[in-house]
């Protein structure tokens, strides 16, 4: 096999093993839990599968979702020989005045809660960033249902209603303008139900579980609440006509952004969240390095903190690493969306070691300037060209 990075285990460098493609098992020394088993009881469906199946472990599970969006692109593009540059408004059977208005409404959520990642998507294609705006509204709005205002109102039965309205919109039965934008993208672009399923399903997992066994538990739950976000977001933002990787090495690269933007959030937000009594550091990992959930609440900066931390943060950037390698494979549109986000928010990794690993009492951030200044280099990275070298020569 390739050398390749194990981007699981914390503690080392480049390893044996591809762990997004978890048929490659990690044989390195500090073994980390790639076979073991979904631990935790709950009527998910990662989980019923695991049980049907126990020998399966919950990145093998992970992978099967890839390998199915990969099958659905694919499948789209033998089905349709419809170009999704030609405008939509081609389409006579769609009230385009109301359809515009559902989307003007989104692109101005995503203009106010997410400002550098839409300054990006202006550069994609008209179809393309109102497909990505009703995608993050909807991924924003479920969010907010267990992080929002009105968290502590939300019951697992309030996600089932929502998860009705989901069924619904995907049925062509929106309930409302933000919902009808996503109604009528999904039914242009091969994104699936299951990915927004899921992130339901790690909302109610967060609903329920304050702390996380270890790095499969956490990276299940990144799967779905990131995860799900960068899968979501391939079939829109297109692959590159020219590209020669699999789609399945770019929906792995996708994935992997999703989980690393995600570990980054947790890091990042470690004392927040411990003031809401919640923990989503690997309990194992914590226990290895010397330290308990008592040393979270007091929130000590120590050197084996330090430690400890510096080794969630080099597994946070093999999964950067990972996300990397699939960015110029996107449509040449799609990449400076995509670039820029992923060099600010990776950049908050840098903001962590800067404060001298304190994310109990200071909040990581990434300044004006150094946002500015990543947006040219965004842009530059965006022009790349996607590899010309046939997949098996990139290892993948
Ligand atoms: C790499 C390839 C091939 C494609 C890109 C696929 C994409 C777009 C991946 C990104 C997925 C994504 C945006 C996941 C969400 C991650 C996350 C932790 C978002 C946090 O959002 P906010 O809560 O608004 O952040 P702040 O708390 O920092 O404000």
């Amino acid at each position: 096999m390739s050398a390749v990075l194990c981007v699981v285990c914390p503690k080392e460098n480049a390893h044996s093993l591809v762990s997004l493609m978890p048929r490659n098992y990690c044989r390195c020394s500090s073994g980390n839990k790639l076979s073991s088993k979904l631990s935790f009881s709950s009527g998910v469906s990662a989980y019923s599968s695991a049980v049907a199946n126990p020998s399966r472990s919950v990145q093998e599970w992970v992978h099967e979702v890839v390998l199915k969006q990969a099958d659905l692109m694919r499948e789209h593009r033998r089905k349709t020989a419809m170009d999704l540059e030609k405008p939509i408004e081609n389409d006579r059977s769609t009230n385009w005045n109301r359809l515009n208005e559902a989307f003007e409404r989104c692109r101005e959520v995503t203009a106010e809660y997410a400002k550098t990642f839409y300054l990006g998507t202006l550069l994609m294609t008209p179809e393309r960033q109102r497909a990505i705006w009703a995608i993050d509204v909807w991924c924003r709005r479920t969010d907010e249902l267990v992080d929002g205002p009105n968290a502590i109102y939300i019951t697992p039965k309030a996600l089932e209603i929502w998860e009705t309205r989901l069924n619904d919109l995907f049925e062509g039965q929106p309930y409302d303008v933000y919902d009808a934008a996503l109604s009528y993208t999904i039914s242009k672009y091969p994104v699936d139900i299951q990915l927004f399923k899921d992130m339901i399903e790690g909302m109610k997992l967060d609903l329920r579980k304050s702390r996380y066994e270890n790095f499969d538990e956490l990276y299940l739950y990144c799967y779905y609440v990131a995860g799900t976000v960068g899968l979501m977001s391939v079939p829109v933002m297109g692959i590159a006509p020219e590209s020669k990787a699999s789609i399945e090495s770019v929906y792995n690269a996708a994935l992997a952004l999703g989980i690393a933007n995600q570990l980054t959030n947790i890091l990042r937000d470690v004392g927040e969240d411990a003031i809401r009594g919640r923990i989503y550091l690997p309990q194992d990992e914590l226990a290895q390095a010397g330290l308990s959930d008592d040393d979270i609440f007091r929130g000590k900066v120590t050197d084996k903190w330090r430690s400890f931390m510096k080794g969630q943060i080099k597994r946070a950037r093999m999964f950067y690493d990972e996300a990397e390698k699939g960015v110029s494979e996107l449509n040449l549109t799609s990449r400076w969306a995509v670039w820029a986000s992923l060099l600010l928010y990776r950049q908050i990794l840098d903001a962590i070691e800067a404060n001298d690993y304190n994310n109990f009492t200071k909040r990581a951030y990434v300044a004006k300037v150094q946002k500015l200044a990543s947006l040219p280099v965004a842009y530059a990275r965006a022009l790349m060209r996607p590899s010309k070298l046939a997949k098996f020569e990139l290892g993948w």
